[in-house]
């Protein structure tokens, strides 16, 4: 469960003064996600997420994710509207963290999606991508390269307490990732963890995308090489073909990818399955044990480093020959 911060109903009833959102009639933590504290709020009026931001999230960032959703909802994307206060603001401060209230978004998220909902991933990543091309706030990706190396030096010494040779394994994997990644592909807001408990379906339809607090400028086509590893597994470790071709179709039924990203798929893949097994990593070493958060499997993310070492063209992913 994902509550690292707790809140009392004083200091709420505070914080929601500041907001035209009615009386509060109850809140609960919600548990799940990892990364930041949720809670549900019913009101007066309709039913709202506050979120703590923890540790990963820096406040000065806030204006971006924020007025991501904001500009991506005004483009028709299905996403969580933050709410602003009488002061014109969408961010205060609750429990001495940065805090904001978003809308609650209809749906649930699939355990166990099929290749048709890999499609419809594909097809609402590729709008985001388009949606965000006229959003003015930049950020830089914390978790690209630079990040990996900086998460990896303070992992390292212990790696090999999660398994023997790990040290001198994600050493090299590291190295080469240093050398090989691509500069010159196409770049835009990315979301970064459009993982499957992020994406919310109704029946068979997705119906909306939440959380946008690793979204940043990256590589275009590096977010779909996120998706393929969250999407496209199954639960003994095997990629499943059909969903990835799937995935890759829908995306390209909105943007097709060109020559360069196709190309550059599997070690974009590398990069995002090394990028998760080392968040993974830290924070398996560093979570104190009682914390209330379910701790991800770093290895998960080892066998899929693993998977595209050895892949050695981007159609092995189930991409379509160019027509
Ligand atoms: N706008 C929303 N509408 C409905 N439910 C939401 C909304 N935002 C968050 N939730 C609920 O809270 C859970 C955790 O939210 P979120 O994924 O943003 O947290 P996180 O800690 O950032 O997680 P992650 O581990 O994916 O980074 C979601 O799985 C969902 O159940
Ligand atoms: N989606 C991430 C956790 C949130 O950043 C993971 O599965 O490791």
């Amino acid at each position: 469960m994902a509550v690292y911060t707790d809140i009392t109903e004083n200091d709420l009833r505070n914080f929601l003064s500041e907001y035209d959102v009615g009386e509060l009639t109850s809140y609960k933590g919600i548990a799940e996600g990892v990364e930041n504290s949720n809670f549900l709020l019913h009101t007066t009026k309709d039913p709202l997420i506050l979120t703590l931001y923890e540790k990963r999230v820096d406040a000065g960032d806030l204006p971006f994710f924020l007025g991501l959703m904001q500009h991506l909802a005004q483009k028709g994307l299905n996403c969580p509207l933050p709410l602003p206060r009488h002061d014109g603001k969408i961010c205060g401060e609750l429990s001495g963290r940065p805090a904001a209230l978003i809308s609650f978004l209809e749906g649930m998220w699939l355990r166990k999606p099929e290749a048709q909902h890999c499609h419809a991933v594909g097809v609402a990543l590729a709008q985001m991508h388009l949606a965000a091309r006229d959003f003015s706030i930049t950020r830089r990706n914390a978790l690209s390269v630079n990040g990996w190396q900086e998460l990896w030096a303070k992992a390292a010494p212990r790696a090999d307490e999660v398994l023997p040779g790990l040290q001198q394994e994600i050493g090299a994997e590291l190295d080469y990732l240093v050398s090989h990644w691509p500069q010159d592909l196409p770049q835009g807001v990315i979301h970064a963890d459009l993982f499957q408990d992020n994406v919310f379906f109704l029946s068979d339809r997705l119906s909306g995308l939440i959380d946008f607090y690793f979204a940043c400028n990256d590589l275009l086509a590096y977010d779909v090489s996120i998706c393929l590893n969250a999407w496209c597994f199954q639960p003994d470790g095997a990629y499943n073909f059909a969903k990835g071709s799937a995935l890759l179709a829908g995306y390209q039924s909105v943007r097709p990818l060109n020559a360069d990203e196709i190309a550059a798929l599997p070690v974009l893949c590398r990069g995002s399955a090394l990028r998760f097994f080392l968040t993974r990593l830290y924070d398996w070493l560093t979570t104190p044990e009682g914390a209330l958060v379910v701790k991800k499997d770093p290895i998960e993310y080892l066998r899929k480093s693993r998977f595209h070492r050895a892949i050695e063209a981007a159609s092995e992913y189930g991409l379509e020959p160019a027509a």
